[in-house]
């Protein structure tokens, strides 16, 4: 049950890195520009866009692994009492509330361990020192995920895809998060397995009222996971909704490109479409106006002018575009 309380929230988050070096000129790489957003306790909010428009920073960012360039990131604990997250000011018991689930669970699992150790440790350092305790942790986590307990003795490389991601998942769960960011972690499952975790993940939400910002650039998984979805471009926000309103009634230009590529999923849109090539162009954030305007059709002299505002155009669903 999605409630209406918020468990974290962006205010005017922004965070940019500084391209460039010694001897060649600074600039800076705006990967999250001005994002103000709330995930709601037991939501599961799809963010979607392109690579490189920013959704693993702001899910970083969101958990206390990036700081904020400005802005800020807020987690309402129990009581509804906030608590600023950085990477500073982060508490323990925070931390273990917040959790991430990679793309590439390699990344975040010493391939050479035995899969008991990769869970054993990071339970070791919550403070569960109990063997006993542990063990039982971790075969909980495991049924939620619905793994065999003798893949606990195997080492992580010996894991299929799948598996793996699993594992991942059980790891985060055994923490008892009221929070995960789960990156991409279908992206480099084949398609039987990636409903299967998908499956998985809808199941944890529902049973644990877990929250959950679920990131993709693919908008027919966004579409079966997610409570609401966000459309990312070039660091901002462009288009936040409902996801039945978000995909039966695209309005942001750039919305209508991404679902452009799925004609399957909503046949009577395929009229509506419009025609952009989203891979065609570079991604550059333009000087001025909404970042959008040089691959937009519609686009009219006020968008190159003056970048637009969400706007809410119809309950709960907002946009930010000029023409609305
Ligand atoms: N640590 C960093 N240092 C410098 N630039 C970075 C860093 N992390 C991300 N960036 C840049 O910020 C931008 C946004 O990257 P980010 O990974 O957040 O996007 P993304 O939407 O998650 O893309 P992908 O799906 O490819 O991971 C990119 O231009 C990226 O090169």
């Amino acid at each position: 049950m999605v409630s209406n309380e918020i468990l974290i929230e962006t205010r005017n988050l922004k965070v940019y890195f500084q391209k460039g070096g010694l001897f060649s000129k600074k600039s800076f790489v705006k990967a999250v520009d001005d994002v103000t957003i709330q995930i709601r306790k037991g939501e599961i909010l799809g963010l979607v866009g392109e690579s490189g428009s920013g959704k693993t920073t702001l899910g970083r960012t969101t958990i206390g692994l990036q700081a904020p360039t400005s802005g800020q990131v807020i987690y309402y604990d129990s009581k509804g009492t906030p608590h600023e997250i950085t990477p500073k000011k982060i508490n323990k018991d925070i931390r273990r509330k917040l959790q991430m689930v990679y793309q590439d669970p390699f990344s975040s699992i010493d391939p050479y361990m035995k899969v008991y150790d990769a869970l054993r440790q990071p339970l070791y350092y919550a403070g569960v020192k109990d063997p006993a305790e542990a063990t039982e942790i971790i075969h909980k986590a495991f049924d939620e995920v619905g793994l065999p307990y003798d893949l606990l003795s195997n080492f992580v490389f010996q894991l299929s895809g799948g598996q793996r991601q699993r594992v991942a998942i059980a790891r985060a769960l055994m923490l008892n998060p009221e929070y995960l960011v789960a990156d991409e972690p279908v992206t480099m499952l084949d398609a039987s397995l990636k409903g299967l975790i998908v499956d998985d993940l809808r199941k944890i939400n529902a049973e644990r009222g877990i929250s959950i910002l679920f990131i993709t650039h693919e908008l027919p998984i966004a579409k079966v996971i997610s409570h609401r979805i966000a459309i990312m471009y070039l660091g901002k926000i462009v288009e936040i909704g409902p996801t039945k309103k978000v995909i039966e009634n695209p309005l942001h230009p750039y919305t209508q490109a991404l679902l452009q590529a799925y004609p399957r999923l909503d046949p009577s849109l395929r009229d509506k479409m419009i025609k952009v090539n989203v891979r065609e162009l570079e991604l550059v954030v333009p000087k001025s106006g909404c970042r959008f305007h040089p691959r937009c059709p519609f686009v009219m002299d006020r968008c190159r002018a003056e970048e637009p505002a969400l706007k809410e155009v119809e309950p709960g669903h907002f946009v930010a575009c000029y023409l609305y």
